[in-house]
Formats: C-alpha cells, structure tokens, sequence
C-alpha cells in the first residue's frame, strides 16, 4: 500500500510517502516540509531517499497552494518518487480537533467530514487546514480512500479531574466544554521512543513530553495513558506559541475586550493570531528570528525567550507534583528537537528533582535521537525527532485493511 501522509500544522505542511507491506514493515520514499506557510519567504525542502535533495523558497500564502506544490515534487522528473499521483493506494491526514467524536482515526467519509467541520470553531488555525488537504485531495483522486487521524485520540484517556473546568457544569453536559488535549500521535510516539532509548517501561513510568513547535504542547504520560496536557478545549490553552498566548487570565481578556471594543471574532484573532512570541515581540512568530533579534540585543526578545522557557519549566514542575515525579522528559517538535539552548535553558536549576542535565552531549544537537541528562541522573532527558507522519500511515494502513477484510 502506498500512502501519501499529509500533515497539515498551523504554519507548515509535513508529508511522506510511504510503502506498507504489512503492519511494521514500511520503506520510506520521500519526506519533506513547507515551512513558514503565510509568511513572505515559504520553503519547500524535499528529500527523496533515493534522489538528491530539492529545495525552493517563493510565498506559499495557504496550505492548498502547499499541497499543490507538494504533488508537482512527487512526480516531478529529476526529483519526484511516483510516475503519477494515480500510483497512490491512499491518503492519511493528520486532524488536530476530534472533539468527542473520535476516540480512534477514522477512514473518511461524509459524516467524518463534517465532523471534522463541526470542530472548526474549536480549532480554527489547523481543522480548516486539515478538511481542505482532504478535500484537495479527494478532488484529484476521488476514488482514492483517506483516513483522519486525530491530535485528540491519544487524551481520551485523561481523567475528569484533569479534563473538567471549573465552569458551571451544565457547559460540559451541554457543548462538551472540557480539555481535550492536542499533538497526542506526537506525545505518544515520542514517549515511545524515549522510553526505548533509556530502557525505561512505557507501561509502567511517568512522563512528561514537551512537543514545542510553533504550536506547543506539554502532556504527563502515566503508566503509558495521557494523564493530562497543558492545551485545551482549543489549541490555543498552555504554553507561549509562535502566535498563541498559552494559559492567560481570562479577566484580562475580558477587560481588554471591553476597553478595545473587540467582538468576539476579533478577541479570537488576537488570542491565535497576533500573541505568543509574535504578539510580545512584534518580530516574528518563528523562534529562530526571535534568537536572532535577541542576539542583536532586542530587549523584547529577550524577554518573549524567557516567558517561552519559564512556562515550559511551570508545566514540568505541576506534572511533576501531579504525578509524583518523573522517569522521563523529551523534547520534540521543531524548536525541541532543534533548539538546544532552548532545552539547555528549560532544564536549568532543575536539579532539585532529580535533573542532572548533560550540557556537552546537548550543545548544537539539532533533529537527532540523543539522550541530554548525564547517566546518574535520576530523572532521563532526551530529545526525540517526532513522526507523527509514520503513526499516521501505520493507522491508515490498519483501517484500511480491517475495512478489506
Ligand atoms: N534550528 C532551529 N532552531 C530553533 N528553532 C527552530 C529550528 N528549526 C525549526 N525551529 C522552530 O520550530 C518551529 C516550527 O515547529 P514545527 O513543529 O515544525 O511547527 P508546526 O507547529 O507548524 O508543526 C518554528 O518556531 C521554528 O523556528
Ligand atoms: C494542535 C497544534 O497546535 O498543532 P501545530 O503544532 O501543528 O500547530
Ligand atoms: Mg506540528
């Protein structure tokens, strides 16, 4: 079977192709990314297996003129994987907001679709993004089977002490108001793969994975079932993103709606859209701009650099205390994977639980598998290259195939 995974994040396209023979075994085609979608200077970079390596930067104003891009490089003479799209058995999507609906991916269908609409409110920066892949798609080869799999499947196991606010209950029996949880195909094959790295039990640990991208997410992992996670109804709830505001005193929201006259389109925008590193910098939302106005002595910089660090450092400390500890903290996502100094930072003066982090084999590590505490600590740290994009395709392949039988 080979299938083409198309993950859609709030500002970049990841995709693979990827041929499954049967549940673990898989050869990988291709992989690449766009990046810095809406922004002026939009990059592709494709590397085929096989092939050498294609690059190419111009404007990519929305995810659809990114998929387009993306189809032309597979089948692309000098550096394309298919001899046409028509060679694809199927299409795996990465969704953000399941809500309630889907406890497990699901092969796509019209009910699923509209699903998937109906979260649209819930997670306006990325379900958008993921429905018009699918139906990019399914206008090129609409004979072609697709499956939706879910950030929010893996937090359906949180407990209601961890997933229910504190607001009048009716909104929970009413509109399902609660903490769904996001990034759960990445939290749970990092934690995976970390634990296989330190010789640590999956199902017998405690946890806590950090997927900081332009999104982020922290989620406490216990006993191998997600125990709680720092985003939330929506994904805009936790840590400091590239243009999220994380946790944030919704009496301040209120006051400055009021004093702005924002409705409440408007108090959304600014929330997704205009906060998070962008919003206190006014520089950009991508963290390796905000290093490089830092480094040249931008104090608000500076500033976004240590709100971002300090919050990661908040979440660890209260998974911590909710779980009594931990075995285990990995970093994933494009700035934990990649930013040392941002993990060398989050994992300082930590000592005091059990962290004793290992500044030598961090220093200038970018996307590669490697443990970063020194081999006496009690708690492990590593840094783990998330593939969401691998877990996507073994679901489809497995939905697809129950479904033949
Ligand atoms: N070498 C790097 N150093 C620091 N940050 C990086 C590096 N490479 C990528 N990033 C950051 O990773 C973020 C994008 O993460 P990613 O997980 O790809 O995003 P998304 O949430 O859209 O999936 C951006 O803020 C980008 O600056
Ligand atoms: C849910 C979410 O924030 O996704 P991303 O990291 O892709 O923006
Ligand atoms: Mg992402």
């Amino acid at each position: 079977m080979t299938i083409l995974v198309l993950n859609c994040g709030s500002s970049s396209i990841k995709y693979q192709v990827i041929k499954m023979s049967c549940a673990n075994e898989y050869s990988l085609l291709v992989k690449g990314q766009i990046e810095r979608i809406g922004l002026s200077d939009g990059l592709l970079v494709h590397k085929p297996v096989d092939k050498p390596k294609f690059e190419l930067t111009k404007s990519i104003p929305d995810h659809t003129s990114g998929i387009n891009l993306i189809l032309e490089a597979l089948v692309d003479p000098d550096h394309g994987v298919l001899n046409s799209i028509t060679e694809l058995s199927a299409v795996g999507h990465r969704v953000a907001h399941g809500g309630e609906y889907f406890k497990d991916s699901a092969v796509v269908n019209k009910t699923v679709k509209q699903q998937i609409e109906a979260c649209f409110e819930l997670a306006p920066l990325h379900n958008p993004a993921n429905l018009k892949g699918i139906l990019s798609m399914e206008n090129i080869l609409p004979n072609t089977p697709q499956v939706a799999v879910f950030d929010t499947s893996f937090h359906q196991t949180i407990p209601a002490k961890n997933f229910m606010y504190a607001l009048p209950y009716k909104y929970y029996e009413e509109y399902r108001v609660r903490r769904y949880g996001f990034h759960g195909t990445s939290h749970k094959y990092v934690a995976q793969v970390g634990c296989k790295m330190t010789g640590i039990d999956f199902d017998h640990s405690k946890i806590i994975t950090c997927h900081i991208g332009n999104g982020a997410s922290i989620t406490a992992i216990l006993d191998g079932k997600s125990y709680d996670t720092s985003m939330g109804f929506t994904p805009v709830d936790g840590l400091i993103m590239g243009t999220r505001c994380g946790s944030t005193d919704p009496g301040a929201l209120i006051y400055i709606a009021e004093k702005e006259g924002l409705n409440l389109d408007r108090l959304s925008g600014m929330i997704n859209k205009e906060s998070g590193l962008y919003g206190i910098t006014g520089v950009s939302s991508d963290m390796r701009d905000i290093h490089a106005a830092a480094n040249r002595g931008d104090e608000r910089a500076k500033l976004a650099l240590a709100m971002f660090v300090a919050r990661i450092k908040k979440f660890i400390g209260q998974y911590a205390a909710l779980m009594g500890g931990a075995d285990l903290i990995v970093f994933t996502g494009g700035v934990g994977e990649n930013d040392y100094l941002v993990r060398e930072w989050v994992c300082e003066g930590m000592e005091y639980m059990g962290i004793l982090f290992d500044k030598e084999a961090n220093d200038g590590v970018r996307a590669r598998d490697i443990i970063i505490s020194t081999p006496d600590s009690k708690v492990k740290v590593a840094a783990v290259t998330t593939n969401e994009e691998l877990v996507i395709a073994s679901d489809t392949f497995r939905l697809l195939k129950k479904r033949s039988e």
